[in-house]
Order: C-alpha cells, then structure tokens, then sequence
C-alpha cells in the first residue's frame, strides 16, 4: 500500500501564531507523544529571529532535544542565512528555507524581496557545502496559489522560482498555500507543472484550511501523486506575516483522509487524538480546529 507521509508542522506553524509561550520541556513532550502516534516527521522550531517570534527563543535546545529522540524525521525552517548558520552548527538533519512567490508577502514576512530570497537559497547551498555539513535543504515557496496582499499570484511566477530553486539545490520543493486561496483544480495543476520540472525531487504540499478547502487540496494532490502532506495537531497555525492567514489542515482529519483514500500513514489515529487533548491542554488560549476529534471514528463492522 502507498504511504503518505505526514508531518506535523504544529510546533512551528502551530506555535508561531500562539499567544503564549509553549514551555520547551512540554514542545519535547508533544514530539514525544506524536511520535509515539506514529507520526514519521515534525518539524520542530524555527530559527527565525527572537525578536519577532519570541515562541522559538529556545530553537537552539528544542533541535538537539529532538534529534537526540529519535525516532521521526526532524525538521526546522530557516528565514534566512542567519537561520541557516544557526541550524548548521546545530547539525541539523533538514532545514526548511522559505521563499514567498508573492513579492509583497517575501517583503512582509523575511524583509526582503523574492529575488533576494532566491539568491540567499544559493549561498546558504554554498556555505552548507563549505561547511562539508549533511542537512537536507528543502525550500518551501509561500504564497504558491494566491496572496492576501496582492490577489493572484501567477502559476508561471511559481513555476520560474520552483526551477530556479531546483537549479540552485534544492533537495524538496514544497508548495504552500499561505492564505488558503487554492481550490483543488488549481492544485492539480499546478501540483503537475511542478512535478514535471522536479524530476526526481520531491514534492511536498502545505495547506491552510482558512476557507475550507484544505482537505480537498491535499486529497487533489495525494491525486496527482504527491506523498508528502504538512498538517498541524489540533490545526493551529498561520503566518504572522500574512493578513488573514489561519490554522493549517488538521493532522488528525487528515489521517482520517489519507486512511480513507486507502494509502497507509504509519499513525494510529485514536492515539493521535489523544495526544491532540494532552497539547490543547498546554494551549487553552488557542482555538484547536477538527471534525474527527469531535465526531469520533465511523463504526466498521464486521463484514
Ligand atoms: C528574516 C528575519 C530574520 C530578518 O530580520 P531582520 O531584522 O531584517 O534581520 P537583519 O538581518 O537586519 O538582522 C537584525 C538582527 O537580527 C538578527 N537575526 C537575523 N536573522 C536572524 C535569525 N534567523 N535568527 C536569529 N537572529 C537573527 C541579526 O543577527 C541582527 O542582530 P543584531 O546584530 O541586531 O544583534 C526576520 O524578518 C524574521 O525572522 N522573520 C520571520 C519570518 C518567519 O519566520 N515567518 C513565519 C514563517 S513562514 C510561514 O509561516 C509560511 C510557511 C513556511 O508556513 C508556509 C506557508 O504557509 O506559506
């Protein structure tokens, strides 16, 4: 059977929108508890500046922590060459750099336009290898199916930054949808332009539920082939840097999809709500999303 592969950008995504801090030694616990799930990847901090987003001033131990857990596929995004260093010193297994498509959002969100955001993705390349250092360098392109600063973004934009980035090293492309503007066509098709330019280069695909065709993009991608699906415990999230921007795709609901569609996850569902009411006990002020937490799993009976 196909397995997708979930990873739950909760820690990062989840946690840069929430109002409190997450004490570190309870971030450790919720990668301890998901990963007992049966959860194969989490991405777990951010080593983004402090300033703006105080909730990852401890990125420097939550890395070591969980790559000394082992386990699941650890993972952090870097803003920028700073970020970078930072997660090389730490001998970070992956790394995940952003670029926005839109130009507004690179210039809200890292401070600097997308082109600048492109070139920094080749020095960070170059410096990774001078350093003679084995992360995994991955570039997520924000803002790939619209921007709620400027509207539309075009497919050929994405399409000239995914092969600029391929070109410069990028060893996974993924394709994020900031503000939930995408519809399930949109990702089909853009979803197969990308994957025609990457050729052996994985594809993964980031999706917020701001408008409530999330899970009908991730299954529109899981069609087209794509098995590397983001998703966040509870579905918290957003990008400070993005009006509008709200909760990625609920890592339980999409469990409960990818299982439905008949592909195999490696995650035990049921238990994963369980680990969903420990976190959201750590985070009363945040508002946790998902429509399996709350109905509950069908009933199968026996044939
Ligand atoms: C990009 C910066 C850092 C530029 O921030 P800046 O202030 O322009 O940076 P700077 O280069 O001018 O440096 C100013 C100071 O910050 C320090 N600095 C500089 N960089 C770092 C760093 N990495 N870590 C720690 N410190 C840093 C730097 O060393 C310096 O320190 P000083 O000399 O004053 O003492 C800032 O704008 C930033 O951190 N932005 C946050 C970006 C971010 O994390 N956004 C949210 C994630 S992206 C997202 O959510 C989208 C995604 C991935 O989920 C996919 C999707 O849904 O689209």
């Amino acid at each position: 059977m196909t397995r997708i592969s979930l990873r739950d950008v909760g820690p990062r995504d989840g946690l840069q929108a929430a109002s409190a801090f997450l004490p570190t030694e309870k971030k450790i616990e919720w990668f301890r508890l998901v990963a007992a799930a049966g959860v194969p990847d989490i991405e777990v901090t951010s080593f983004s500046s402090p300033r703006l987003l105080p909730q990852f001033a401890d990125a420097a131990e939550v890395l070591p922590a969980a790559m000394a857990m082992g386990g699941f596929g650890v993972s952090a995004l870097i803003p920028n060459r700073t970020g970078a260093e930072r997660g090389f010193a730490l001998k970070a297994p992956k790394l995940n750099y952003v670029v926005s498509a839109s130009n507004a959002h690179s210039l809200s969100n890292v401070g600097r336009s997308t082109a600048d955001a492109v070139a920094e993705f080749g020095e960070i390349v170059r410096l990774r290898d001078e350093l003679g250092a084995t992360t995994e360098l991955s570039v997520g392109i924000a803002t790939s199916f619209g921007c709620s600063i400027t509207g539309r973004v075009p497919e050929s934009d994405v399409l000239r930054i995914a092969e600029e980035l391929l070109s410069l090293g990028a060893q996974e492309i993924s394709l994020a949808d900031t503000v939930g503007y995408a519809n399930p066509r949109q990702v089909a098709g853009l979803v197969k332009d990308v994957m025609g330019l990457a050729g052996d280069v994985p594809l993964l695909c980031h999706f917020h539920d701001t408008r409530g065709l999330g899970l009908a993009n991730a299954a529109a991608a899981i069609d087209q082939g794509v098995t590397r699906l983001d998703a966040s415990l509870g579905g918290l999230g957003g990008c400070p840097f993005a009006p509008g921007a709200t909760g990625n795709i609920n890592l339980e609901d999409t469990v409960f999809l990818v299982h439905e569609m008949g592909f195999e996850t490696g995650i035990d569902l049921e238990a994963l709500i369980d680990v969903r009411r420990s976190v959201q006990s750590w985070l009363p002020g945040e508002s946790f999303t998902g429509a399996v937490a709350k109905a509950g799993l069908p009933l199968r009976k026996a044939a």
